[in-house]
């Protein structure tokens, strides 16, 4: 029987959702079944054993009836010597294969399964980096990441636990009934009218009290979002005094919370009051009716003693199906989700080593003609229209324009993380898509505003540009980036930890560590999305002089907030609501008087 619980104490794969089994969900669910294939051998021993296990539990209730036969000097059966100490060694003997099976069986399961499940961890995983970014815009990626979690851990239960106990409960159930009825027909009859009118009203009772469960856990989570709402806020609470407002708040959740409770409280003594009655009575119903037909000889007592441990195998087992159920129910729904994971259309990135090794190297000319684009998850608005421009190898190009124009839309068309809708994107006068995509991303580096470093040491951050660089080549990558000094000035050097997203530096900092990545990685092609955010002059500086170096022999594009900073380039293209209006270098542009590029120059001149 599922255990209730009424506080909100339960664990987040209780909460997966449960589809209905159809035919269609569980074609998909048995999809993960050949993630089972390369351990099958494993997999059949230890369904035997598990086979083997279930049926020699289901001698002991005969073994030990027959025992009690015996001491009344009767013999139960022609097979089994009629003496006591005969048939303790033999229920000895098989308790002890029946342990040693039991053992191999839960090993064997338990290798299988987390094996299996660590090959579709890695599958998932490796779909999931291989994913085109619109995959991610999307959905929220630690919604994602839990989802996934939840889900694997749901799977990896039922591989371990819940098919292996469906399969016992089914031998046991099947296995005892069968031999209820070898035992006592009769008996068997008066207990098959009871037994399952009382599973039905224990099942459906049993959801409506899970229901309850749910609502106070509601209601809890309910209190506790007050409580977290106003410790967040606290300042507010004070400035606006009004703590009383609070306390009385959370006491008016905190009594639904009860009342609730304490509805569920009293259905569930209902329910436990009628579960103890009707499980006694059914007991008290056979041993009366049992030892009745003993008392006119239709039965031993040993028959009987067998018969009432039958029962209790059978009545377990029928008690055990409704959560078992459920598990398996959210195993497929979760094995659905999974499947839809290692079903999406991946990008054609390989994961191979040797996939990083350059095919189709790139000079650095970019070209864009009558480029049009809209995000696939916002397809009625088009970002850029028409829009078309030309690097030549090595040069400078600025793209300015308002926020939200489209300028970051261009660097992720040039990365190729998205697909023009119409026009063209160019590489050396080659079609990008005419690119392996790892081909492209290896030549293309990119510094972003937002520099995000992972939770390791500057060295291992550095080294992402890179994976195979030396130690040497790391150290030169941070003095170009004019980062080697303040590295030094850790303690740990270049072993210092940089913390979750690299919060432990400066943002000048992180960006130096950036510009050495990209530095390292040597690419044909680098975008810069400018800082927005002001760097005091000396970090900005120090990281304008790297980014200098980092530009040196190579295309660069630019995506410029900061126009005082882009009037050497060799181009600048003005962009405005995802149209190209002006381009030219920054005399042409200033030349033509009143257009956007002038509007925002003198803007920012007038800032300083
Ligand atoms: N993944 C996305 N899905 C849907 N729309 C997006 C996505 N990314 C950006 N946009 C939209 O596309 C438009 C252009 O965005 P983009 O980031 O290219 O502008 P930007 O010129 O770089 O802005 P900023 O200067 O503020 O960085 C915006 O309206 C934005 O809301």
């Amino acid at each position: 029987m599922a255990r209730q619980r009424l506080n909100s104490g339960d664990t987040p794969s209780k909460d997966l959702p449960k589809p209905k089994l159809t035919k269609a969900t569980l074609r998909k669910a048995i999809k993960l079944l050949v993630y089972l294939r390369p351990y099958r051998t494993k997999f059949i021993v230890g369904m035997v054993f598990l086979f083997l296990s279930s049926l020699t539990a289901l001698t002991f209730p005969a073994l030990l009836g027959a025992m009690i036969d015996a001491a009344q000097g009767k013999q139960s059966y022609s097979w089994l010597p009629a003496d006591i100490r005969s048939i303790g060694i033999i229920s000895f003997i098989i308790l002890f294969v029946q342990s040693l099976v039991s053992f191999f069986r839960i090993r064997l399961f338990v290798e299988v399964a987390e094996k299996s499940l660590a090959d579709i961890r890695r599958d998932s995983y490796y779909n999931l980096i291989t994913l085109p970014l619109d995959f991610f815009a999307n959905r929220r990626v630690g919604e994602l990441n839990s989802r996934l979690s939840a889900d694997l851990s749901q799977i990896q239960d039922t591989m371990t636990t819940t098919l292996a106990e469906t399969i016992r409960q089914v031998v046991l159930l099947t296995g005892g009934v069968c031999l209820l009825f070898v035992v006592s027909g009769k008996l068997t009859l008066l207990n098959l009218s009871i037994l399952p009118v009382l599973v039905i009203i224990a099942v459906v009772f049993g959801r409506f009290i899970r229901k309850l469960s749910r609502k106070a856990q509601d209601k809890l989570a309910e209190s506790n979002t007050v409580v977290q709402e106003t410790l967040q806020g606290i300042s507010n609470v004070k400035a606006f005094v009004n703590e009383a407002y609070e306390a009385a708040r959370y006491s008016r959740a905190l009594q639904s919370v009860v009342k609730i409770a304490v509805k569920g409280a009293t259905y569930r003594g209902v329910f436990a009051s009628f579960i103890i009655f009707c499980l006694f009575g059914a007991v008290v119903a056979v041993i009366w009716y049992g030892s009745a037909l003993v008392a006119l000889g239709d039965i031993s007592v040993g028959d009987l003693t067998t018969y009432i441990l039958y029962s209790i195998f059978v009545a377990g087992s029928m008690g055990s199906f409704p959560e078992l159920y459920a598990n398996i129910q959210k195993a497929i729904g979760a094995s659905e989700r999974v499947i839809e994971i290692l079903d999406e259309q991946q990008e054609d990135v390989g994961l191979l080593e040797e996939d990083k090794v350059i095919k189709n190297p790139i000079e650095g000319h970019i070209a864009f003609e009558n480029v049009s684009f809209a995000y696939p998850s916002r397809r009625e608005i088009t970002v850029l229209k028409n829009v078309s421009f030309e690097a030549l190898a090595g040069e400078k190009i600025a793209i300015v324009g308002p926020s939200g124009t489209g300028k970051s839309t261009i660097a992720s068309l040039v990365l190729r993380f998205y697909k023009p809708d119409s026009g063209r994107v160019l590489f050396d006068g080659r079609e990008a898509s005419s690119y392996p995509l790892t081909d492209i991303r290896n030549q293309v580096a990119i510094v972003p505003q937002d520099v995000l470093l992972f939770g390791g040491t500057i060295r291992e951050n550095i080294a992402y540009g890179r994976l195979t660089a030396e130690a040497e080549e790391i150290i030169t990558a941070a003095k170009r980036a004019n980062a080697h000094d303040f590295i030094m000035d850790f303690p740990e050097g270049y072993d210092t930890l940089v913390g979750e997203r690299g919060v432990k530096l400066s943002g000048g900092q992180r960006q130096r560590i950036a510009i050495a990545r990209a530095l390292l990685k040597d690419p044909a092609i680098l975008i810069l999305d400018e800082a927005t955010s002001s760097l005091d002059s000396e970090s900005e500086r120090q990281v304008q002089q790297a980014l200098e170096e980092l530009m040196k022999n190579r295309t660069s594009v630019i995506i410029a907030h900061r126009l005082s900073t882009i009037r050497e380039a060799n181009r600048i293209v003005v962009v405005e609501c995802g149209q190209v209006v002006a381009s030219g270098t920054h005399e042409e542009l200033m030349d033509k008087g009143e257009g956007l590029y002038h509007h925002l120059y003198k803007l920012q001149l007038a800032d300083r």
